[in-house]
């Protein structure tokens, strides 16, 4: 990947990966500060709704109590005590009286010694209470009283009595509608009378509008409507304030996730260079795998195996980072490194054991460098070898171009070193193409090893190779036997090698040695205890 899509794809990342929970976070608090001014609207249209409907409770109470009384004169001295009686027992009525042709000719206001002038009414609800919104008396007149007249008696309300709440608020909006009248009936702010129509046949509503939350609650006495209306402007400093919690746990949770796919990311992309700087501070060396003569069991060679070793002490396995170091244009200095480190162990013994073989994977990428052979012969040099004591394992990916291959093989083979093809049988190569290259050994591919006896359609296929093998002219080096019963299947069907668990795992140089020893030990205690 380019550097600036790299740097790009980080950047929408970080942006995605700490935006994202951010909007979140911020949706979270609008959602959580609507919800709570949403309840607190609908407590305010509701609490003033009680108060309302408790109004009109005590004010028909309290009529009825007068009409019982059946005086002949409404204001007679005992009607006038009871309307004393129903004022000071009840909470919200101001004072109730005797209204006639618009006047009022008496009432239990103490004092009242003329008739009150109070014009006509508003409306007439269709409980037939005739409502006057407005009403203000010489004895208060700074405030203004609403009047609800019932059969010629009358209770006076003081407005302000049923909007006293939220006093520390003024900006939230109160009022009590008529579903009957369009004009408000106590009103404190500003309040739309078509908010009403949003209740349909709803007891209860919120909605946002002109500015508020509005909540309108219905009575289920009378036919009003307690209405509140919240300014927004307490839902965007709750939200804020929610969102002053919410936002930085939002960011501490996106910089964390983006961190740790960085991270991850980071440890992905970061491998080639890791590889480069193993290569740089030469962190990679060999193990060692028994190549065995099936028919003696004896040690004839070995396959060197590249391990590599992190500075944290973790050691990597091939599969890792040998495609890593082919994608990367860093296989060829790998191989350099295996060849010297192949030199520098294998030198003494090979010196002494003539007949002796050391596998050495040849990826692709060196086959077609054009210096393979230089670098080989350097190292036969360092190692004071013959060309025969290595076999250069290729895959068959390595032999895909016939050309190439044809040229190589044959001018590898001209100058004495072994060639087997690996892995056979994982690749397209077909008998007529391999007919035409110069090869020594096919190395059977382990995943055929494990199928034999099993019964697996692919338990067939070892023994396909082997012919293919045969026809070749190819001695068969077995890969990955593990057990005693597939060494003797290989044998019997007369393949020459076999590498495997079954004969030794890959080691350091030094141990196999120790361990070929042993070996030739214990073969001469046997000779002589039968001699
Ligand atoms: N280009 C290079 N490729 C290399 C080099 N060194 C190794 N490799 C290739 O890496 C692949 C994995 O190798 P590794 O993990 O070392 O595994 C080898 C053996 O340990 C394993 N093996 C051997 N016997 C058994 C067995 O009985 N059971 C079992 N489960 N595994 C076993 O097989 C691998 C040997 O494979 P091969 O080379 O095909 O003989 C592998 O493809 C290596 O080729 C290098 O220096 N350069």
């Amino acid at each position: 990947m380019k550097k600036t899509a790299a740097v790009f794809l980080t950047l929408l990342l970080a942006i995605a990966g700490i935006g994202l929970p951010i909007w979140l976070a911020i949706e979270e608090s609008e959602r959580q500060a609507y919800k709570a001014e949403s309840v607190r609207a609908l407590g305010f249209a509701s609490d003033i709704l009680v108060r309302a409907d408790e109004t009109g409770r005590q004010a028909r109470g309290g009529v009825d109590r007068l009409k019982a009384l059946h005086a002949d004169n409404p204001c007679s001295p005992a009607a006038i005590d009871l309307m004393r009686e129903i004022d000071l027992g009840s909470s919200y009525l101001q004072a109730i009286g005797y209204i006639e042709r618009n006047q009022m000719l008496c009432s239990s206001i103490a004092g009242q010694s003329r008739v009150l002038d109070l014009g006509p009414p508003d409306y007439t609800t269709s409980a037939g209470a005739a409502v006057r919104r407005q009403v203000r008396f010489p004895f208060a007149a700074q405030n203004s009283f609403i009047v609800l007249e019932f059969d010629s008696f009358a209770a006076i309300i003081h407005q302000r009595l049923i909007v006293d709440m939220a006093n520390s608020e003024p900006d939230i909006a109160l009022a009590v509608l008529s579903l009957e009248d369009p004009a408000p009936i106590i009103v404190r702010g500003k309040v739309k009378p078509e908010w009403l129509r949003r209740l349909g046949r709803e007891r209860q509503v919120v909605f946002v509008d002109n500015g508020s939350v509005v909540a309108v609650v219905r009575s289920q006495r009378f036919l009003t409507a307690g209405v509140a209306a919240v300014p927004i402007s307490y839902l965007e400093s709750r939200s804020e304030a929610v969102a002053r919690r919410l936002v930085p746990a939002g960011l501490v949770a996106g910089v964390m996730l983006v961190a740790a796919i960085m991270l991850l990311g980071r440890q992905q992309m970061s491998l080639p260079n890791a590889v480069k700087m193993g290569l740089r501070r030469k962190e990679f060396f060999l193990e060692y795998q028994p190549v065995v003569e099936l028919a003696t069991g004896r040690c004839v060679g070995v396959e060197a195996l590249v391990r590599w070793r992190r500075p944290t002490g973790e050691v990597v396995m091939p599969d890792l980072f040998v495609a890593i170091a082919e994608d990367n244009g860093m296989i060829v200095r790998l191989t350099g490194q295996v060849l010297e480190m192949v030199a520098h162990d294998t030198r003494h013994w090979l010196a002494a054991h003539p007949d002796f073989h050391v596998g050495i994977n040849v990826a692709p990428a060196d086959f077609y460098a054009g210096n393979l052979l230089l670098r080989l012969q350097e190292t036969l040099e360092a190692m004071g070898a013959a060309p025969g004591n290595l076999i250069l394992e290729v895959t068959e990916r390595g032999l895909m171009d016939p050309v190439v291959a044809r040229e190589n093989t044959a001018n590898l083979r001209r100058h004495g070193f072994a060639l087997a093809i690996d892995d056979f049988g994982t690749g397209y190569s077909s008998l007529s193409y391999l007919e035409t290259l110069e090869l020594d050994y096919l190395k059977i591919d382990r995943s055929f090893i494990e199928a034999i006896g099993t019964g697996a359609p692919t338990s067939q296929v070892v023994q396909h190779i082997i012919r293919i093998a045969k026809d070749l002219g190819l001695r068969m080096i077995a890969e990955g036997v593990e057990s005693q019963a597939q060494a003797d299947f290989l044998r019997k069907h007369g393949v020459q090698f076999g590498q495997g668990w079954l004969f030794g795992r890959p080691v350091s140089f030094g141990e196999v040695v120790r361990q070929m020893e042993a070996a030739e030990l214990a073969e001469a205690a046997l000779v002589r205890a039968a001699g």
